[in-house]
């Protein structure tokens, strides 16, 4: 199912909810630094975080050193953001709580 691209507002409104997600420059995309105890939390967080993008089919583009997720989330399909993206950064904002 296609998915349509979120307005700037809607976008705008949604972000101030979402703990830590930041618009990216070029506004195609959302980003969050997480940052934890150690690289086994960080993994585990990535662990859980990869199953639930598997259950959305919806997967984050992401980087990891030592105890640091870096995320970035987009929906390729729409060339820029959607729901989706919010769905998957506020679960993803949940499993980082646990
Ligand atoms: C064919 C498959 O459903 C698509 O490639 C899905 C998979 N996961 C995806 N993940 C993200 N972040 N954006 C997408 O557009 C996307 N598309």
């Amino acid at each position: 199912m296609a998915r349509a691209k979120l307005d700037p507002a809607a976008l705008e409104q949604a972000l101030r909810t979402l703990d830590g997600w930041d618009l990216a420059e070029d506004g195609g995309s959302i980003q969050r630094r997480f940052v934890f105890a150690d690289f086994s939390e960080a993994f585990a967080f990535m662990t859980r975080s990869a199953l639930m993008a598997e259950k959305l089919n919806h997967h984050p583009d992401w980087s990891n050193v030592y105890k640091t997720v870096d995320v970035s989330l987009s929906t390729h399909d729409a060339g820029g953001l959607t729901e989706l993206d919010l769905k998957l950064a506020a679960a993803m904002n949940d499993l980082a709580r646990d």
